[in-house]
């Protein structure tokens, strides 16, 4: 059976269209609505496209009112083997700002510690590593990786990550130079070191030494809150890690990176993890592997944040975005 039909009507001022393709295995659709008055243009348009294998939706909405535009896209692509998704807009949920607005009410309003995120946190980069780099691929005698820890959470997340790596059979090492006084680093440290997890005590200034000895680097030295040009001594790291050609996994966000708006001639890592959800840098990673992790957001504030986050498959703590 193959068909095509296209409706199209008017009625004050709003106009509606309805096209519809039938084939033997694909149903496409698209439906378009559209305001148009003196100051205002709302149009709004949802396209899906139904194979055998295949499931591709995509839905645009704009208003643009006396040289204001805003626009909001959702696209979600989802197959046997693979669920892409994607939330983009002027208006963005993932946003600096709101990421630490969520960040602040899960702790204050939700009365979630630190500790029990980070753990849920770091756990989901570790099993989204084990997934995309077994080590069964590693090119190296020993699945070695080099896990470089910033001053924030996000360094917590890294030496979480590092420990639970060591539990699924890789052999991480650490680089951590700026370290908090704080009890939940000083604690997180001395749970890897009791896991005979080596700590370098400089970083190796050669980005061929770190190819000839790690087969995976773990980018956890900015997250959410980076900002301004990078201070010493990370200036120097990250340029010695974009000379890296073995892969590089970041954590929440390739550090370096404009929360928002990205960094072209950064850091470009193999992976992406994203935490609680991606933030709107993510629109600029063009690695090969992107998921996302963190799965402790109640249903409340996922609606209150309008993050319209993609299901988790059954149990699992991280969900393959590309
Ligand atoms: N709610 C969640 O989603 C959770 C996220 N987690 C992780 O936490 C980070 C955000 O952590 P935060 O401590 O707020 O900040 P960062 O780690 O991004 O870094 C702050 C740290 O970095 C220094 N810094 C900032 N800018 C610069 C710069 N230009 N040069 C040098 N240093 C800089 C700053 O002074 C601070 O010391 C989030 O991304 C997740 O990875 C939680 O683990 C779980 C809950
Ligand atoms: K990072």
């Amino acid at each position: 059976m193959n068909s095509e039909g296209l409706v199209y009507s008017e009625v004050d001022g709003v106009a509606y269209s309805v096209r519809l393709v039938l084939s033997d295995a694909l149903v496409y659709s698209e439906v378009a609505r559209s305001v148009v008055s003196d100051k205002l243009v709302y149009s709004e348009v949802a396209r899906s496209v139904v194979s055998d294998k295949l499931v591709y939706s995509e839905a645009v909405k704009s208003v643009s009112w006396d040289g204001l535009v805003y626009s909001e896209a959702v696209r979600s692509v989802s197959s046997d083997k693979l669920l892409y998704w994607e939330a983009a807009g002027a208006v963005m949920p993932g946003s600096q700002q709101e990421a630490q607005a969520i960040d602040q009410e899960l702790f204050t309003e939700y009365k979630f510690s630190v500790d029990q995120l980070m753990e849920l946190a770091g756990l989901s980069c570790a099993t989204a590593i084990a997934k995309a780099y077994p080590p069964s691929s590693f090119t190296k005698p020993q699945p070695t990786v080099l896990v470089v820890c910033g001053p924030g959470n996000n360094g917590g997340d890294g030496l979480v990550c590092a420990r639970h790596l060591k539990l699924f059979g890789y052999e991480p090492t650490v680089y951590y130079p700026k370290r908090p006084s704080k009890a939940l680093f000083e604690a997180l440290t001395t749970q890897c070191q009791k896991m005979d997890i080596p700590f370098l005590p400089e970083f190796p200034t050669e980005a061929m030494l770190i190819d000839e000895l790690y087969g995976l680097v773990v980018d956890a030295i900015f997250g959410f809150s980076f900002q301004g040009a990078v201070r010493e001594p990370f200036g120097s790291i990250l340029k010695t890690l974009a000379q890296v050609t073995v892969p590089i996994a970041s954590i929440d966000i390739p550090s370096g990176w404009d929360v928002e708006k990205g960094h072209p001639d950064g850091l470009q890592p193999d992976m992406l993890i994203s935490l609680t959800a991606p933030k709107a840098a993510a629109r600029h990673f063009t690695g090969r592997y992107h998921f996302l992790g963190g799965r402790f957001v109640p249903a409340a504030l996922e609606r209150k944040h309008g993050l319209n986050l993609p299901a988790y498959p059954g149990t699992d703590c991280i969900l393959q975005l590309v």
